[in-house]
């Protein structure tokens, strides 16, 4: 079982560094579907994910399309979107010999509303109020990759660390 990340053409590097940072702390494959917003070098994405980048297992995929045909029959994928009306709190993810892949949009227009259209019933929702337009992507991110991992029960990663100065013990 793996947990895949995938970003729609990202365009703010500073959100790929965050989202590399949080699928390096959870063993979650970061995909990319070009065209990027930015150099793979920039700084402010380094600076994000500051020394965790080379702990990414990153795979590039050209277009959408090319990431769709990667995908095998028995993969489960997802599309993260305000538009749809189920939660992704509804959804099971316990499945361990499952790969789970959750889709996102690039931060100015989302996914496309065609692909959109065609995959509807792929499609989850982050409950928000009416006061914001969207959720942050890397926020968004994160939210539904925890959500998956406290449902795997946060399969190969630490529930706990002993740490050479550890604030809470001795
Ligand atoms: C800044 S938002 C883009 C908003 C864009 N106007 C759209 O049409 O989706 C970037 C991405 O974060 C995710 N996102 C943000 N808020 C969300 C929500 N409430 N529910 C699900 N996904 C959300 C989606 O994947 C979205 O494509």
């Amino acid at each position: 079982m793996t947990n895949h990340v995938v970003l729609f053409e990202p365009l703010m590097p500073a959100n790929t560094g965050n989202i590399a940072r949080s699928c390096a702390g959870t063993n979650t494959v970061l995909h990319l579907i070009e065209p990027l917003g930015f150099q793979l070098d920039n700084k402010h994405m380094k600076r994000a994910g500051l020394d965790y980048w080379d702990e990414v297992n990153v795979v590039m995929h050209d277009d959408l399309p090319s990431f769709m045909a990667t995908l095998k029959a028995d993969d489960k994928l997802f599309l993260i979107s305000k538009f749809a009306s189920k939660s992704y709190t509804d959804v099971n993810y316990e499945d361990t010999n499952k790969n789970y892949y959750f889709l996102f949009g690039k931060e100015t227009t989302g996914l496309p509303e065609t692909f959109m259209k065609e995959h509807a019933e792929l499609a989850l929702r982050i409950p928000m109020s009416n006061h914001i337009r969207a959720f942050n992507l890397s926020n968004s991110v994160a939210i539904v990759l925890f959500e998956a991992l406290r449902q795997q029960k946060f399969t190969g990663m630490e529930l706990a660390h002993r740490y050479e100065h550890d604030k809470l013990k001795d």
